[in-house]
């Protein structure tokens, strides 16, 4: 690894004669994955890039805690899609970061195919593997005819309506007793991908995703050295909410909490999309409603961690634990990252209205909330020992976990999201039209926004080109394939 290259971001291209005195500056606000790949585009193109953070950290979503005396990720946690189609790939790569496969399958929608798993019913009964297949193949068919039922409809509707519809065609797919607990659960875990209920899930949307290959892969390191390596010698200031953006004839005047103002060329706007439906930033002039109607019909959805570290392992060695119930709000399931990493820890995944319930209890509650559930499953569980809970939905600077589908949504809404409004550049997840929700969509929503304020500046300036460093894929991408491993 070449710690210069670090420092630099890159390797530094032959010296192209400047041909401005002043070079183009631009403010990112938002020090998230989107922030600082912006930043560090433009940074290599020797444009001046100030970001402007809310935190006392930069990483936004991605967000590795280190107090159990080991990483702990409680936003982002897995690479979606561990290919060199990849756009986080080559850094992933360069950096040596290793990857845990959980799923060699694309599929992110139901578990069923998780290679390693236990499920366990409310009285610690551990449910027979065949029967969970067996459900797994039901579910499958179950939303196969959820395309069919769309096929059919020429509105959208929730996805449990569809489903629904699909058990009064087919009765026979309608499970009773334990089968039908071990579907709820899939459909507990299809709502967490979504961050969202079934009754909340857009039927026209919920499988358009264009997942990549290779499955998921858990960042054994956590996911902070990519932020940090990404983030490193740029100028970003913490602890600087922006309230107010006001464009002006010559460029954007940026107003944060405290009062500062920060003058710039143009402006990439990166908060997260629930920041932006609560309009703690004000616009000036407004936004045009094409853009406002954009922010108002994307929906935003939760998913909370509740992460325990453990002082001894009680857990059978699989990588996912699970609770069945008579309802997806009633199941639940455990990332055990022991078998990932080797540290006594289980993460415990809420999403949709339970996070938000969860949100509404002290640390202490939701800790013993699902301690209860964890000690029905397994009756040796002990008390843990140290544990975090994160609150991405209440947290002022998120509002959200990540942007969903709404029942209904506009097919235009994300290209109105992502484009720019004169010198103003909309990056972030949500702006990611193939993979919204995603680290990596994030990444290359910052990188498309940061090319194309580029090119507009050069234009606008008149400046034919600046000094331009290599990016991380010329870089990386020859020299430093994926590290993946499953123990
Ligand atoms: C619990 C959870 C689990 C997830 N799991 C995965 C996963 O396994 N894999 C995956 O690919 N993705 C996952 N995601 C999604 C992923 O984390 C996000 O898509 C991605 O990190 C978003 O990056 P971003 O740059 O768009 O936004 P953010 O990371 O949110 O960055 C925006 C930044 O703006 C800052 N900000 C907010 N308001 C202001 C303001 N007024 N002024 C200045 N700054 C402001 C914020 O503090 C933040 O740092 C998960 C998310 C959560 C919450």
């Amino acid at each position: 690894m070449d710690p210069n290259g670090l420092k630099t971001g890159g390797l530094l291209l032959p010296t192209i004669e400047r041909r401005c005195t002043s070079p183009p500056s631009v403010i990112v606000i938002g020090g998230g994955i989107s922030g600082v790949a912006a930043a560090r585009a433009l940074s290599n193109s020797s444009f001046k890039v100030t970001v402007l953070e809310s935190r006392d950290r930069i990483g936004g979503r991605v967000h590795t805690d280190y107090s159990f005396g080991c990483p702990i990720d409680m936003g982002a946690s897995w690479l979606h899609g561990v290919c060199s189609e990849n756009s986080l790939a080559p850094l992933i790569g360069y950096l040596g970061l290793r990857l845990y496969r959980t799923s060699n399958d694309n599929s992110v929608l139901y578990d069923h195919d998780l290679e390693s798993y236990a499920l366990f019913d409310k009285d610690g009964n551990q449910v027979p593997k065949d029967t969970v297949d067996k459900v797994g193949e039901t579910f499958e068919r179950i939303l196969e005819e959820t395309v069919k039922v769309r096929d059919e409809q020429e509105h959208d509707m929730p996805l449990l309506q569809a489903i629904s519809i699909v058990f009064e065609k087919h009765p026979h797919l309608k499970l009773e007793g334990l089968d039908d607990q071990v579907l709820q659960w899939c459909v507990c875990r299809l709502e967490a991908w979504f961050a969202a209920d079934a009754d909340e899930i857009s039927l026209k949307n919920w499988d358009q995703e264009r997942v990549l290959t290779g499955g998921h892969g858990l960042m054994v390191n956590g996911y902070y050295p990519v932020i940090e390596a990404l983030a490193r010698g740029l100028d970003i200031r913490l602890n600087q909410r922006v309230t107010k953006i006001a464009r002006q004839y010559n460029g954007v005047k940026v107003t944060t909490e405290d009062g500062t103002n920060y003058f710039a060329d143009a402006c990439i706007i990166t908060v997260p999309l629930g920041v932006l439906k609560a309009n703690i930033i004000k616009f000036e002039p407004e936004l045009p409603p094409w853009k406002s109607s954009a922010i108002a019909d994307l929906g935003v959805g939760i998913e909370n961690k509740i992460a325990m570290h453990f002082d001894r392992v009680f857990w059978p060695n699989v990588e996912v634990l699970g609770m069945v119930g008579p309802t997806p709000k009633a199941c639940g399931y455990f990332l055990n990252l022991h078998k990932a990493t080797g540290n006594p820890v289980l993460v415990y995944m809420a999403a949709g209205r339970f996070a938000q319930e969860v949100e509404k209890l002290s640390d202490k509650e939701a800790v013993d909330l699902v301690v209860s559930h964890l000690k029905k499953m397994l009756p040796d569980a002990t008390e843990p020992t140290q544990y975090l809970v994160s609150r991405w939905g209440s947290d002022p600077n998120s509002l959200g976990s990540y942007s969903c589908d709404l029942v209904g949504k506009p097919a235009d809404v994300c290209a109105r999201f992502s484009a720019p409004v004169e010198n103003l550049y909309f990056a972030g997840e949500a702006a990611s039209a193939e993979h919204s929700g995603s680290v990596h969509g994030a990444y290359s929503s910052g990188l498309a926004a940061a090319e194309e304020c580029r090119k507009r500046l050069l234009t606008q300036k008149g400046v034919r080109d600046l000094v331009q460093v290599a990016a991380w894929e010329e870089v990386a991408g020859i020299v430093a394939p994926l590290q993946i491993c499953r123990t």
